[in-house]
C-alpha cells in the first residue's frame, strides 16, 4: 500500500470546514466543494441526499464489470462463530464464506443482530474464530503467534467505529497517533505523519482539541486519520456513518471512496442503503449467513 498524502487526497465540505475552523493554510488546495458534494445545491427544504459525482463509484453498486479486482486480501473460509452461554453454545455465523479483493470497496449489510460486526472483528483479529479460517494478504492467522498477528493487524488494518472510540483524554493528534505506540512502519515520522493526517481531513486547527470538544463529525474524522496512520491496506468501518447527519455521512463516504480510489480495500458495514450503493459489491448477513455469496 503507498503511502500518500496529499492535500487533496480527501476533501471535505465547506460547511464542515468552517465547523472545524480550518485555517486559510490549505484553502485553494482542496478540490472545490461541487466536485465531491453537488447535492449541497438542493434548497433547504429539500431532503438532503448523498450525491457523490459519478467519478467516484463506477456504477452505484453495480460497476463489478468495471472494477479492476486484484488478488485477495481477505479470505473467510468456512467460518463459525459461536458463544457459549453457561451450558448453551449460541451458533452467532455459520458456514461464512468471502473474498474480499484488493482495492474493493464492500459494504456488509443486514438485519441488526443478524452478525455483522462479529463478522468484521473476525476479519480484523479482534476475535477468533471457533471453526475455519481466515486469511489477510495470504497469512493464515491460524499460523501465526500472537505477536505476529498483533503486527499484521496494527499494520494492514485500520478500523472505524460507529461511535468513534477516541481516548476522551487524549486530544486529536493524540488519538491518531495511538495505533504507532504499539505498531509502526519503520522510517515513519508518526508525529508528522499524524499531523498530516489531520490536516488532510481537515482539521489542522483542532489538533490539540480532545475528543469532548469536537462535534460528531470532527470526530469521525479523527477516526480517519487514526486509521490510516500505520498505512493500512485495508479499512474496516463499523457503521461510520450511522451516527452522524446525512450530510456529514455523506461527507466521510466522500472520504471513502477517494482513499479506495488511490487502491485501500474498504470493509464497511452500514444499514442505509443509499450508503451501501457506493460500494463495489453489497454482501447481505441474515441470521448469521450471508445470504448473496456472488465472489
Ligand atoms: N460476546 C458475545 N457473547 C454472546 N453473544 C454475543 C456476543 N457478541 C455478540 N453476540 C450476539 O451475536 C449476535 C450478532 O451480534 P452482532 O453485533 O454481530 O450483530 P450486528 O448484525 O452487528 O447487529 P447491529 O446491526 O445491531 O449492530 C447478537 O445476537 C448478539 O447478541
Amino acid at each position: 500500500m503507498k503511502t500518500k498524502i496529499l492535500n487533496n487526497e480527501v476533501s471535505s465540505p465547506e460547511g464542515s470546514n468552517q465547523e472545524a475552523g480550518r485555517s486559510s493554510g490549505t484553502e485553494g488546495k482542496m478540490p472545490p466543494e461541487e466536485s465531491l458534494f453537488a447535492s449541497d445545491k438542493t434548497s433547504k427544504e429539500e431532503p438532503f441526499k448523498c450525491e457523490l459525482p459519478r467519478s467516484s463509484r463506477p456504477d452505484s453498486g453495480a460497476g463489478e464489470e468495471t472494477l479492476q479486482k486484484g488478488p485477495p486480501v481477505i479470505e473467510v473460509i468456512d467460518v463459525k462463530k459461536s458463544y457459549t452461554l453457561g451450558d448453551m453454545e449460541v451458533p452467532i455465523l455459520s458456514d461464512i464464506n468471502l473474498t474480499v479483493r484488493e482495492g474493493e470497496f464492500l459494504a456488509i449489510m443486514g438485519p441488526s443482530g443478524s452478525g455483522k460486526s462479529t463478522l468484521m472483528n473476525l476479519i480484523g483479529f479482534l476475535d477468533r474464530p471457533t471453526e475455519g479460517k481466515i486469511m489477510i494478504k495470504g497469512l493464515d492467522i491460524n499460523t501465526l503467534s500472537d505477536k505476529e498477528v498483533a503486527k499484521l493487524r496494527g499494520l494492514e488494518i485500520g478500523f472505524m467505529f460507529q461511535t468513534f472510540n477516541l481516548i476522551p483524554r487524549l486530544t486529536a493528534l493524540e488519538n491518531v497517533e495511538l495505533p504507532t505506540y504499539a505498531n509502526t512502519r519503520e522510517g515513519v515520522d508518526t508525529r508528522k505523519r499524524a499531523k498530516e493526517l489531520l490536516r488532510m481531513v481537515g482539521l489542522e486547527d483542532r489538533m490539540h482539541h480532545k475528543p469532548g470538544e469536537l462535534s460528531g463529525g470532527q470526530a469521525q474524522r479523527v477516526a480517519i486519520a487514526r486509521a490510516l496512520i500505520n498505512d493500512p491496506a485495508i479499512l474496516l468501518a463499523d457503521e461510520p456513518t450511522g451516527n452522524l447527519d446525512s450530510r456529514t455521512g455523506c461527507e466521510i463516504l466522500g472520504m471513502f471512496t477517494r482513499l479506495n480510489e488511490d487502491g485501500r480495500t474498504i470493509v464497511m458495514i452500514t444499514h442505509d442503503p443509499d450508503i451501501a450503493k457506493y460500494a463495489d459489491r453489497i454482501v447481505l448477513v441474515k441470521d448469521g449467513m450471508i445470504q448473496n455469496n456472488s465472489e
